[in-house]
């Protein structure tokens, strides 16, 4: 097992959440090894902190499993995954939401919806009583809304540009989103003295950022 080789494996997504979560996490003192090449999926050396470079959707899977200890992740893929993991700290950063998007022609009643979420999007369906066929989509899902193969999407908006673009209404913010850090909970138990004070450090720095 990787984590026996090193005091803490740390999981960060590629994109674009790395670059704020490896900020975040030397802020508050962590000693994270320094990146080698870009091509290198685990950076570190035996016995000091381990980083691994995972796509979004894995890290949850990476920490709940116990391979990683800890993570960052965005909140929109933390709710799709159902994973059981200890959330303590909102990082801030990296803030969106995921949203219902319609074309501003399609005025019936939902039927098909396309989306990069579809655990997140069959919640939000049972919760409301509603049935629809739920369409799994591995990115551009605004086409779907567009080309007529879903009469609604959920995705993520930030600023709203892409929807303005292409002519689509943001019909409603189902969930907001921000940088999570998480950490499995048997580590939480195992590493408590190098956890327990790391947690608050990022608790007290993420109350300080400005806000955005
Ligand atoms: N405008 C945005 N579009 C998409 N994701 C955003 C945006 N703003 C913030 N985020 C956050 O960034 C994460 C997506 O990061 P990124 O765009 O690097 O991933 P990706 O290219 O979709 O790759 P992956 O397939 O690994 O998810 C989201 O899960 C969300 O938490
Ligand atoms: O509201 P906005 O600020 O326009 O951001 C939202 C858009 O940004 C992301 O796409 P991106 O073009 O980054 O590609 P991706 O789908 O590969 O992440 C996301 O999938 C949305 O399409």
């Amino acid at each position: 097992m990787i984590r026996g080789r090193f005091t803490l494996v740390v999981a960060l997504p590629k994109g674009r959440n790395f670059a704020d979560g490896y900020r975040a996490l030397v802020q508050a003192g962590l000693e994270l090894p320094p990146l080698e090449g870009e091509r290198a999926l685990l950076h570190g050396r035996e016995g000091g902190v381990a980083v691994l470079e995972l796509r979004n959707h894995d890290v949850p899977t990476y920490v709940d499993l116990g391979i990683a200890d800890v993570g960052v992740v965005g909140n929109d893929v933390l709710l799709e995954s159902g994973r059981d993991v200890y959330e303590p700290v909102d990082l801030g950063t990296g803030a969106c939401r995921l949203s219902l998007i319609r074309h501003p022609a399609a005025t019936g009643p939902i039927r098909r919806i396309a989306t990069k979420y579809p655990r997140f999007t069959a919640q939000v369906l049972r919760e409301r009583g509603m049935v629809a066929d739920i369409i799994e989509l591995a990115g551009n899902v605004e086409l779907a809304a567009l080309t007529g193969l879903a009469d609604a999407v959920v995705d993520v908006v930030q600023t709203g540009a892409t929807l303005k673009a292409a002519g689509l209404l943001e019909v409603e913010v189902l969930a907001h989103s921000t940088a999570r850090f998480i950490v499995n909970r048997q580590s939480l138990k195992l590493k408590r003295e190098l956890l327990r004070p790391l947690i608050e450090r990022l608790r007290a720095n993420a109350h300080n950022l400005p806000a955005s």
